[in-house]
């Protein structure tokens, strides 16, 4: 059977000047994680803040001890040297770290004259150093990335170096409010056939009007930024996209 339903609102359509509030407010409507997205303005034609403003928004949730339990910050590194803010992320309070397969691979750095730089990194390197710190380790992939990049990634016999969780973009990163591309979800259904009980995160126009379609493929954690915080009652959404998914437990 498929996991259970993971809402998990963005914080990026929150408002930023009152994040603490509004991150706890979100966590009291009945979100499970709060899905923080980081943007460097290079990896994404967009910025965002980094692990000092994670730092100050953490104790603003209560999180009890464990992997995946409610109050999880997963951390949605859309940056060019994931490798790079792993340990500031594990110091600001981030529980899960998920980086761009797009940006692991990029041979960009090794092109430089010095050779390889801290940039470059396998995502199976970087997979085993998130965990090494003591945090859940995820992988993304863009839309126009197959995702047949993954599979020897996730066949991986070493199991300090399998990601935790993939996440399945359903728009280009980089901005929220932007409209849900089903044209992806063939790649969860994918995933789900042969990784029944990983977590496949979907983000990207998920709201009432697409959790059906994104829950039929076999998507259990869903982000939604606009959708949630600019509802009359977030917490009757959160309600909605978690019905939808827990819904096709076990008959997917
Ligand atoms: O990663 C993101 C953008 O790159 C956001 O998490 C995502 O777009 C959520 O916003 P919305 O639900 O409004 O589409």
């Amino acid at each position: 059977m498929s996991p259970p339903a993971i809402i998990a609102p963005s914080i990026l359509s929150a408002d930023f000047a009152e994040l603490g509030r509004a991150c706890s407010e979100t966590m009291a409507q009945g979100a499970d994680w709060l899905h923080v997205d980081i943007m460097d303005g290079h990896f994404v034609p967009n910025m965002t803040f980094g692990a000092p403003v994670v730092t100050k928004v953490r104790p603003h949730v209560d999180r009890p001890a464990g992997a995946y339990g409610r109050g999880t910050f997963d951390c949605h590194m859309m940056i060019a040297e994931p490798k790079r803010w792993v340990r500031d992320f594990k110091k600001a309070g981030c529980d899960l770290y998920c980086f761009h397969y797009e940006a692991a691979v990029s041979s960009t750095a090794a092109d430089t004259p010095e050779g390889t730089s801290s940039a470059q990194t396998s995502p199976k390197e970087l997979i085993r150093f998130i965990h090494e710190l003591g945090m859940q380790a995820g992988i993304a992939i863009k839309p126009k990335t197959s995702v047949d990049v993954l599979w020897d990634i996730l066949e991986n016999p070493v199991a300090e170096e399998r990601p935790d969780m993939v996440l399945v973009m359903t728009v280009e990163p980089g901005f929220g409010g932007q409209s849900f591309m089903a044209s992806e979800l063939p790649k969860v259904t994918a995933l789900r056939k042969r990784y029944p009980d990983m977590h496949i995160e979907v983000d990207g126009g998920l709201s009432e009007k697409t959790i059906d379609q994104a829950a039929d493929a076999g998507a259990n954690v869903i982000v939604a930024g606009s959708a949630v915080f600019g509802a009359a009652d977030p917490g009757e959404v959160i309600r909605k996209l978690r019905e939808a998914v827990d819904s096709r437990r076990g008959k997917l």
